[in-house]
């Protein structure tokens, strides 16, 4: 394998010879390089690919990486290396030792079931106590931000619901109010114990628990893997670290994060983690890489001043390789729709003039829902785009109609997706298909429950309920068919129900489902990949259900993403949108140190995305509106202070400003109005 092209710290990284290594080092400074490099020398060095697991925190970084590490090898030598999520990487240890991990015929469940479930064990009770109300999505959000942070219930309320406040009235508050989550919490576990449910958080839960303690589940393991390479280490939380922790007794750990790129800290990820690592893991070594790779030096000054004004130390400065190019600049618009004409009239002055594709151009928000005007203005000027970080595919309502059908053949007692699908049927209301569901769980096997169906529901779409069930447990080894067949029963009743967008949007997705399922021999691990990450297609591309050119044969297409969704993601030109005050960072941030630097981490992933050009737009209303007030997360009322903006006190010299006026403004009508003679304009001679 050909190391000439890395420098010298990346090469030895990258032939690294020792048990462990962290990989601790800045934006654009060839991480991803790094770890793809480190496979393809692994498996150039007669390691089986096929004991080498990559584990990244998209699939769609996964699929990257493996696709370089192929391209960096001869031939299909790569043919067998792993790469998924943690989620999806403990699936496959799950769906291969059901019997080590105890999970056989379990169902894996997403969030919105997680409510569902919740809402089931609530009725129509929620937690309240004084002015705090906590539906079904609060508790869950409770439980799973405990579990992935290894805290307790109380240091958990405490945190998320009273800003960590410690004084003798929270505490009072605290234990009034945790023996009513608590009751909730355990009713929740206990429905998931009786339906044979595994949440996300369970999956990594299992294994880890289990390899931990068990030093036969190790060796048993042990067999499977050699190298675990681990990408953007520094969003681990700490119930990831347990799942990793036991393979530094079977394998090396080989992992890449940068601390200053930490901005997952709402899921329990914490990026001091990465500061622990030589004293977590016995026979380590921490290596560090300085030359950025990917920006021009402008682009690294504001991103490195933006760094310096933290109260945190990073002790980072982003060298460019690449030296000079041209200064970042700062466009002040009206409004969203005057910044959406600026970025569309730039794209495609660069796509018609300057020689540059649509994929050049990057364009990151922090909410996907910020970029609706954007979106329109693509449309109506024609740039295609995709959008990365909103619903997935598989989230979508139609889409899940089909899978609750999916699912209660694969467990029979799956109470949840027994209620969705009796739900999507004509006449069957809420209570209908509780009392129905409460049925079905009472027979034996999915054949009973179909011969259930046909004797009980006669009225309306009652052969079909049991027909499209009955397909599927006839095709369970060939999902494709299972899903076109219950496709075609389904599809008048579907038709109906989503009638506003069947035909332009909604009735597309069911053959993509069907050829997605052709990848997979059994129906559970189907369903719970899909369930887990499913933000591409079988060809790697984005099948997202609102975007609107998600099937274009056209590759060359604009990205917009969350900046969320960005990681590792790089473009010639990128435009990070409304850096404003009380938006960066978001006023609801204002007062907790912590989210304020999480915010400050979150600009500085998206600033160093840019190559060559990085625009960044701002409101100017907002500008003006810097001395206005601002509520706080602790629902106080506070005047914004200027410093509490992240742009503020940037030197001039740093970018370009402009506020764009080539925008025609609305022409306005004049005040009083004139009078108008209805009888000029004819002749009647
Ligand atoms: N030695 C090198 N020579 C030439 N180009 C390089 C080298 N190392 C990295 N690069 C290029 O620099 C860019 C950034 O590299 P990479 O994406 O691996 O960095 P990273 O540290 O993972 O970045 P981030 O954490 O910001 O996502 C890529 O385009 C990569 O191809």
């Amino acid at each position: 394998m050909d190391l000439s092209e890395l420098n010298s710290n990346q090469q030895k990284a990258v032939t690294f010879e020792g048990k462990h290594l962290l990989v601790l080092a800045g934006a654009g400074t060839g991480k991803t390089k790094t770890i793809i490099s480190r496979a393809a020398y692994l498996i150039s060095q007669g390691v089986d690919p096929g004991k080498i697991q990559i584990l990244t925190f998209t699939k769609r970084a996964a699929s990257e990486i493996i696709n370089r590490v192929k391209a960096n090898l001869d031939n299909s030598q790569a043919k067998n290396l792993n790469g998924s999520t943690f989620h999806s990487w403990c699936n496959q240890l799950l769906t291969k030792f059901p019997n080590l991990f105890g999970t056989k015929s379990f169902t894996v469940i997403d969030q919105d079931d997680q409510v569902s479930i919740m809402k089931l064990v609530c009725g129509n009770n929620y937690v309240q106590y004084e002015d705090l109300r906590i539906k079904a999505e609060g508790l869950i959000d409770l439980y799973s931000f405990a579990r992935n942070t290894k805290k307790s219930l109380s240091d958990t309320i405490r945190l998320k619901l009273f800003n960590n406040l410690n004084d003798e009235d929270t505490v009072e508050k605290i234990k009034l109010i945790k023996p009513k989550i608590e009751v909730l919490l355990r009713g929740y576990e206990q429905k998931k114990k009786e339906r044979k449910y595994l949440d996300y958080d369970d999956m990594l839960l299992v294994v880890a628990i289990r390899l931990n303690k068990d030093p036969e589940a190790r060796r048993v393991v042990s067999s499977q893997y050699e190298h675990i390479l681990v990408d953007e280490m520094q969003d681990t939380n700490p119930l990831q670290w347990d799942l990793l922790n036991p393979f530094q007794k079977i394998c090396h750990l080989y992992c890449v994060g940068d601390d200053a790129q930490s901005i997952y800290s709402f899921r329990g990820a914490d990026f001091k983690n990465v500061h622990s690592f030589k004293e977590r893991v016995e026979n380590s070594e921490v290596y560090k890489l300085d030359q950025n790779y990917r920006s021009t030096q402008e682009i690294l000054d504001i991103s490195n001043w933006l760094l310096e004004q933290s109260p945190i130390e990073y002790g980072k400065e982003l060298i460019s390789v690449r030296g000079d190019g041209s200064v970042p600049e700062i466009i002040n618009v009206e409004n969203e729709w005057e910044e959406a004409d600026f970025i569309s009239e730039t794209i495609i002055e660069n796509f018609t003039k300057n020689n540059k594709t649509y994929k050049d151009h990057l364009i990151l928000s922090r909410s996907q829902y910020y970029t609706r005007s954007l979106q329109a203005t693509f449309i109506k000027n024609k740039i295609p785009y995709v959008t990365y970080g909103g619903r997935k595919f598989m989230e979508s309502a139609h889409i899940k109609d089909m899978v609750s059908a999916l699912r209660v053949v694969n467990n029979k007692d799956d109470e949840i997706a027994w209620m969705r699908y009796l739900s999507i049927w004509e006449g069957i209301g809420e209570i209908k298909a509780a009392r129905y569901t409460g049925e079905l769980l009472f027979q034996k096997s999915i054949e009973d429950c179909i011969d259930w169906l046909k004797s009980i529901i006669l009225e309306n779409d009652g052969k079909i309920i049991a027909d499209v069930i009955e397909t599927i447990a006839k095709n369970r080894d060939n999902l494709k068919e299972a899903v076109d067949g219950s496709f075609h029963l389904m599809e008048e009743r579907l038709a109906f129900k989503y009638r506003k967008d069947w035909e332009n949007k909604r009735k597309g997705d069911f053959p993509v489902l069907g050829i997605l399922a052709k990848n997979y021999s059994t129906l559970g691990e189907f369903i719970t990949e899909c369930t887990l990450d499913n933000a591409t297609d079988i060809n790697n591309s984005p099948v997202l259900a609102d975007s609107f050119i998600n099937r274009s044969e056209d590759k060359d297409h604009v990205i917009i993403s969350t900046i969320h969704s960005a990681k590792g993601l790089e473009s010639d030109v990128c435009f990070v949108l409304n850096v404003s005050p009380k938006a960066f960072p978001s006023s609801w941030t204002l007062g907790n140190i912590d989210e304020v630097e999480e915010e400050r981490r979150v600009l500085y992933v998206a600033m160093t995305r840019a190559k060559n050009q990085l625009f960044i737009t701002r409101n100017i209303h907002s500008l003006h509106a810097q001395s206005s007030s601002s509520v706080q997360n602790n629902g106080e009322i506070k005047p914004l202070q200027p410093e509490t903006y992240f742009l503020h006190g940037l030197p001039e010299e740093m970018v370009e400003q402009s506020t764009k006026e080539r925008f025609e403004q609305a022409a306005k009508d004049i005040e009083e109005p004139n009078k108008i003679d209805l009888s000029s304009g004819m002749d009647f001679s």
